[in-house]
This record gives structure tokens, sequence and C-alpha cells, in this order.
């Protein structure tokens, strides 16, 4: 009976909703976002050696430490005589990478020397100060002004639903920002909402083709993730209203999250016959604990701002009627600290759950290539379409 009302269902909705679904090629982050390899660390020995301008002493000392610890692992010679100052203070600073992996010194130096490369080839062009809105986006807009990225929802009238081609393109604004100058990058949303996740329209489909979308949308939505959970530089969440979904359990990949008071915090998973994303079935139990994060994630528990803060999703939140100013003028003075210090100190407070993170992420996604194909999942969409089509 329930495959029956399924197919019924999947047929419904390819009639009721003319839509022309086109499938995108999938996107992939470029090799540098995902870990360094062994050829790009050499290219970037060399390119140190052609570099025009001294980068200080501070920088120089990071990058012999961490050029030695890729090389050689961790501080194996004694310890230089206090008065040799040079010696002593490059011994210092391998020594104080302890145990970091091999891989992770490559991946920090190859930063450190594209952050070097790129401010210098910025220096030599010149560029207004004003905001620099980008084009090329139909879903988002992203502007670039005081050291700062922002990557901002812009489908207010649907409360910023994720469509396929938003995804995309938040991944592609992700890699650009990833490679410019700024120093911090900021998602938000335009309108009243946060973002009301997946867009629902994206299960508009014919039977026939649900299992190969369900495919696609799988590998769509795992690239989508690793995306944020390789993302070198700060990123900061801006939550101007309320989130959804896709658009909560992201939000323990980015490193602040600020809120207005009037933003909630909603996972509806069950109800939609689907499954936590996200890497949210180890972030959060490991955030709140698994009593708390069951609530959230099989339960569907609205959060309010103050709740989603004291279970340690949000980092503060603020009154709405000063939110905007509050958190920009925040970002501004932290846009202004030493942006290599800020890339590598986010590395190592990332760098030890990356790998655990990206097999979470491809079960996860996995699973719900699954659910999607369930007649729970169906008759869910169908509810939510038909509300729709009702009104
Ligand atoms: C084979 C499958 C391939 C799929 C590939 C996808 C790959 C990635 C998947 C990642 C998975 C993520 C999981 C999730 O995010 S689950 C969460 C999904 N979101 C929801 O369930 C929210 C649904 N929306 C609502 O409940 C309500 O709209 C609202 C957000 C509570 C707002 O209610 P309100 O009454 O204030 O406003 P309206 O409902 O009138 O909304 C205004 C218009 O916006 C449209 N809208 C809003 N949100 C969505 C949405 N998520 N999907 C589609 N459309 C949305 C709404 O329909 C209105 O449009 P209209 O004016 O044209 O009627």
């Amino acid at each position: 009976m329930a495959g029956v009302t399924g197919r019924l269902v999947r047929g419904w909705c390819l009639r009721a909703v003319r839509s022309s679904l086109q499938v995108p090629a999938q996107l992939h982050m470029s090799k540098t976002a995902m870990g360094a390899s062994q050829k790009d660390f050499e290219s970037a020995v060399n390119q140190m050696k052609l570099l025009k301008k001294d980068p200080g002493n501070e920088v120089k000392l990071k990058l012999y430490a961490h050029y030695k610890q890729a090389t050689e692992g961790p501080c194996n010679t004694p310890k230089p005589a206090v008065f040799d100052l040079i010696n002593k203070a490059k011994w210092d600073a391998w020594n104080a990478l302890g145990n970091l992996p091999k891989e992770t010194a490559r991946q920090n130096y190859v930063d450190l020397v594209s952050g070097l490369s790129s401010s210098s080839d910025s220096s030599s062009q010149v560029k207004p100060e004003a905001d620099r809105k980008q084009a090329g986006y139909e879903t988002l807009v992203m502007t670039s002004e005081d050291g700062i990225t922002k990557i901002m929802l812009n489908r207010p009238t649907k409360m910023n639903a994720l469509t396929t081609q938003m995804y995309q393109e938040i991944m592609l604004a992700l890699e650009a920002a990833s490679k410019d100058d700024s120093t911090i990058t900021v998602l938000t949303g335009n309108g009243s909402y946060f973002s009301s996740g997946n867009d629902l329209t994206n299960f508009v489909i014919s039977p026939d083709e649900l299992e190969e979308r369900a495919r696609r949308g799988a590998i769509l939505l795992r690239d989508f993730v690793g995306c944020f959970i390789d993302f070198p530089k700060p990123l900061v969440a801006v939550v101007n209203g309320p989130a959804v979904g896709i658009s909560v359990t992201i939000l323990r990949l980015f490193d602040l999250v600020y809120a207005s008071d009037r933003a909630t915090f909603h996972t509806p998973f069950s109800h939609l016959g689907q499954t936590p994303e996200a890497c949210s079935s180890y972030t959060f139990p490991s955030l709140m604990g698994p009593a708390k994060a069951a609530e959230m994630l099989i339960f569907g528990k609205k959060l309010t701002a103050a709740e989603a803060c004291a279970r340690g999703l949000v980092t503060e939140v603020f009154p709405d009627s000063t939110f905007q100013k509050e958190v920009w003028t925040r970002l501004k003075a932290y846009s202004k600290l030493p942006r290599n210090a800020l890339r590598i100190s986010k590395q190592m407070i990332r760098n030890h759950e990356k790998e655990k993170l990206h097999a979470i992420n491809a079960e996860e996604s996995r699973i719900l290539q699954e659910r999607w194909q369930s007649d729970e999942c169906m008759n869910a969409i169908m509810n939510f379409l038909s509300r729709k089509a009702k009104l």
C-alpha cells in the first residue's frame, strides 16, 4: 500500500508542478582546500624563493617551523645555546609545533605561502576600496570589503530555501573566498530568514528519475558539506533570522555563530522522513550531549536563539534591533587581526577531526540517498507541496 502511495505521490509531484529541473555538473573544491599534496608543497617551496617582499621575521619563523615539521617531523635537534639567538628562535618555533602531523604542517606551509603570494599580488593591483560586489551569482550576493568576504543567501521571498543551483553557487563562492585576500568569510541571509533549509521543490521529479537524482543529490550534499569541513579561513555565520534543516546542522562547522534573538533553530528531519546531515549525527551529540541532540535531531524540537547558545551551537545572541550594527563592528575589528595567525589557529583547532568528519559526511549522505527514495520522505514532501498548492 505504501509503495502505491509513493508512486502516486511521485506522479502527482510531476504533474502538479511543471518544473524543468536541470542537473548541473558536480563541483569539486580545489586541491589546496582539500589537503596539500607533496607537489603543492614543493611548488610552495619554489614560490617562496620568488617572493619579492620580505614577509617579516614572525612569518619566516612560522615557515621555517612548518617546513621542518613537514619534512622531518617533530623537532629532533638539541636546543641551541641561549646566546645563539637566531638558531634558538628557529628551534623554539619548530619545537612549538610538538607532534603536529607532517601532512598538517605541509598544508599549513602551503596556506602560509598562498596567503603571502595573494597579498603581494593584491598589493600590485589597484583595487577600489569600496564594496566589491562579485558578479556571476544568481542566488547569492557576494561582496568583499574591509577584509571580510560576505556571502549572502538571496532568495528572500522563498525564505532563502536552498535549491540545487544555490548549493553549487555557495560551493563556488566558498572556493573563491578561500583564495581571495580577505581575512574572514561570512555567510548570512537576505530578508527575514537565515534559511529555510533544503528547497523541498528539489524533490519535484518524475518517478523514473528518482533513483538517479537521489544518487546525484547525495554527491551534491557530500561535496557541499565537504567544502565547509575543509574551509581554511575563519568562517562566521551571521544568523539574521530563523534557520531550518541543513542551515542549522552546518553551523557546527563554522568558527563563530552570531544570532539575532529573532532566530530559531529547527531540524524537522523525522517529520520529513529524513535523517541528519552536515556531520550533525556526530557533532551535535559531542556538542550538547546525546539527550539534547536527540531532542533536536530525532524529535525536531525547535530551539530559541538563547537555547541554541546555551547548547553551544551559537556563540552569542544579540537583540534584533542592534544585531547588524553590533555584529559587523565586531567582525571589522576581528578582520584586522593577523590573517595568517587566524588561519593557522583555525586549522590547528579543526584539523584533528577533519578526516573523521569527511567519513561521517559520506555515510550520512549515503543514508539520505536511501531516505529520499522512501515513501515516508515522499509523503512528507507531498504534504508540503499540497499545502502550498492550496494557498
Ligand atoms: C531526490 C532528491 C535530491 C535532493 C537533493 C538535495 C541535496 C541536499 C539535501 C540537504 C538536505 C537538507 C535537509 C533539510 O534542510 S530539511 C529542512 C527542509 N525545510 C523545511 O522543511 C521548511 C519548509 N518550509 C516551511 O516549513 C515554511 O515555509 C517556513 C520556512 C516555516 C516559513 O513559513 P511561512 O508561513 O512564514 O512562509 P511560507 O511557507 O509562506 O514561505 C514563503 C514561500 O517560501 C517557500 N518556501 C519556504 N521554505 C521553503 C522550502 N524549504 N522549500 C521550498 N519552498 C519553501 C514557501 O513555499 C512559500 O512559497 P510560495 O510563496 O511560492 O508559496
